[in-house]
């Protein structure tokens, strides 16, 4: 799936309107909307004589709400349409040819949603809003029962950027048309659209095919796709080596949950540079494992994780900037630069001249901060476009693409939903997971799960000859959702465990894993 700005799904409709196929269109999607608001009747008892209201605005969104109404009428619905503005005469002002149809229909205008009304429909805005809106009266005291039904768009989001400027009428569902718009997966504008249902009605082949336009969804095939099961004659070199700069005497734990991260995402092998106390505990947790003072030599390393428990010292500095000086020596070498996951305490160390290094060196670069170190970042490291702080949405995306943009690197942005950026604008949206991963130390393990699906990666690449990341590789940021969305579906499946949920999330990515793998092999 991929979801784009109201802005680009109107410019794809432009040369269909302009070929005259306007009036189909809206049919088209009017159909699927009375076909959904159907569904909810039945779900609610049944759909002739239940009662439907829309709220009808000026514009194209008010036509396809009414053509809804029309379509409904023919099951035996009574239909009742709310013009939210009339011109000074009294006449409803609204799209003439969806009037006609209601009224041929023989539905009816009211004034009000009468308060039997089971379902409401929203055709106050669609992607033509502009601006704050201001509720019309009608969507003010809507019947305590009735289920809200928005039309392309819940009124008063943007179907852009999801921001919401004034009001907005919240929704129990969104019908949507032609494409998803990203204003319904991102900030106020998520929350107002519900459920949201796509509509095909044909605008396929005009929206954008570059990968860099629109946001992304991953989903399991997509994963599968990114993070193949290692080839049968695989070795531990051929399926990823993970070098962990992770852990300290302070915060000896990040470095297992890093490493087990790994682990569990099916790394070759999983080596931690760190200090004794952080060895030790690595190894009696993961026995796999390797650990020593320096980690993997620079050759050998396909991924570089650094930063978990890291800590702020000038021990801590040392250890990010030996991971950067190995990644650029090994940058010089045939095999190319490793990939490498700049998270937690390196996103506070890391300046810009070593993130232009690691550019430089052709590395595949992640970072990976939650808000909080988000903020921080933009603080320290400032850009311009990625700097004004607005709430949620696709305002967030935008400067998420600056801010990768200028710096040239990928950055993941972790919370209740993960947004991924990469310099060339090619942006992620993953909406798995859930509160059960807002614990101490979830981010620990996806910082070790992203660093063996990027060792994987690479290591298939130096096999087939080459690691350039152009010709037929899977993008970073790609790369980047499809780690996210192992780590979300290890912390939201039966396998996460209860309680201390990152203590049992390497275990858990082992398990979804495999069932990636292997699930379809004809093994037991
Ligand atoms: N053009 C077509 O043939 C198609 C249009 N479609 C529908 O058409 C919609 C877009 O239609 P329109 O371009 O007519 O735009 P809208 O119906 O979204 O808005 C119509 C009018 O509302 C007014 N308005 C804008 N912002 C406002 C605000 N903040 N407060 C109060 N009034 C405001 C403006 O006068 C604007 O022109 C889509 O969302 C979709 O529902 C779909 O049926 C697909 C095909
Ligand atoms: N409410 C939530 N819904 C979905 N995912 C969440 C939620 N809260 C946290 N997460 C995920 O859990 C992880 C937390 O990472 P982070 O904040 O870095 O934790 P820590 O630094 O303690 O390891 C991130 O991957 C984040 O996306």
């Amino acid at each position: 799936m991929r979801a784009f700005t109201g802005t680009q799904v109107r410019e794809a409709e432009r040369p269909l309107l302009a070929a005259g196929q306007g009036p189909a269109l809206m049919r088209r999607a009017a159909w699927g909307l009375a076909e959904h608001v159907a569904a909810v009747l039945r779900a609610r008892g049944r759909v002739s004589g239940a009662t439907v209201a829309a709220l009808v605005g000026t514009g194209n969104n008010g036509g396809d709400a009414l053509w809804a109404l029309a379509f409904l009428r023919r099951r035996g619905v009574e239909a009742v349409a709310v013009p939210v503005v009339r011109d000074d005469d009294g006449a409803p002002r609204w799209h003439a040819e969806g009037a006609a149809a209601l009224r041929a229909a023989e539905g009816r205008v009211a004034d009000a949603v009468p308060a039997r009304a089971a379902v409401v429909v929203d055709g106050i805005l669609g992607t033509g809003a502009r601006g704050a809106l201001t509720l019309p009266a009608a969507a003010r005291d809507l019947p305590a029962g009735a289920v809200v039904v928005a039309c392309d768009v819940p009124s008063g989001a943007d179907a852009d950027t999801g921001g919401v400027a004034g009001e907005v009428l919240a929704a129990a569902h969104t019908v949507t048309f032609g494409a998803v718009k990203t204003g319904l997966l991102l900030g106020a504008g998520a929350a107002a659209a519900g459920r949201v249902h796509l509509v095909d009605i044909g605008l396929g082949p005009h929206l954008p095919p570059e990968p860099r336009t629109g946001l992304h969804g991953v989903d399991r095939a997509a994963v599968r796709r990114l993070h193949p099961a290692p080839a049968p004659d695989a070795h531990k070199y051929t399926r990823g080596v993970v070098g962990l700069a992770a852990g300290s005497q302070r915060y000896p734990g990040a470095a297992v949950l890093a490493v087990g991260g790994a682990l569990g995402a099916g790394a070759g092998m999983a080596h931690l540079a760190g200090p004794a106390a952080a060895q030790d505990l690595v190894l009696a947790a993961h026995p796999a494992a390797l650990a020593s003072a320096d980690g993997p030599e620079p050759d050998r390393a396909d991924a570089w994780v650094v930063g978990p428990g890291l800590g702020a010292d000038a021990e801590a500095r040392a250890r990010l900037e030996r991971v950067l000086d190995a990644v650029s020596a090994a940058g010089r070498e045939p095999a190319g630069a490793p990939a490498v996951v700049v998270d937690a305490s390196a996103l506070e160390l890391v300046t810009a001249e070593q993130l232009t290094a690691l550019a430089a060196s052709g590395a595949r670069v992640v970072l990976t901060p939650h808000a909080g170190e988000w903020a921080r970042l933009r603080d320290r490291l400032p850009v311009a476009g990625a700097k004004d702080a607005d709430a949620g949405g696709a305002g967030e995306l935008e400067r998420l693409r600056a801010w990768a943009a200028a710096h040239r690197v990928t950055v993941l942005l972790k919370g209740p939903r993960t947004l991924v950026a990469a310099p060339d604008g090619e942006a992620w949206l993953m909406r798995d997971g859930g509160p059960a991963l807002g614990t101490a130390g979830t981010g620990d393990v996806l910082a070790g799960v992203l660093g063996a699906v990027l060792a994987a990666d690479r290591a298939r690449a130096v096999r087939a000859g080459g690691p350039s990341p152009a010709a037929g590789r899977p993008s970073t940021a790609a790369l980047a959702a499809a780690a996210a969305w192992l780590h979300a579906r290890a912390g939201t499946g039966p396998a996460a465990g209860r309680g201390a949920v990152a203590d049992a999330l390497p275990a858990a990515v082992g398990t979804v894993t495999a069932a990636l793998w292997w699930e379809d092999d004809g093994r037991e």
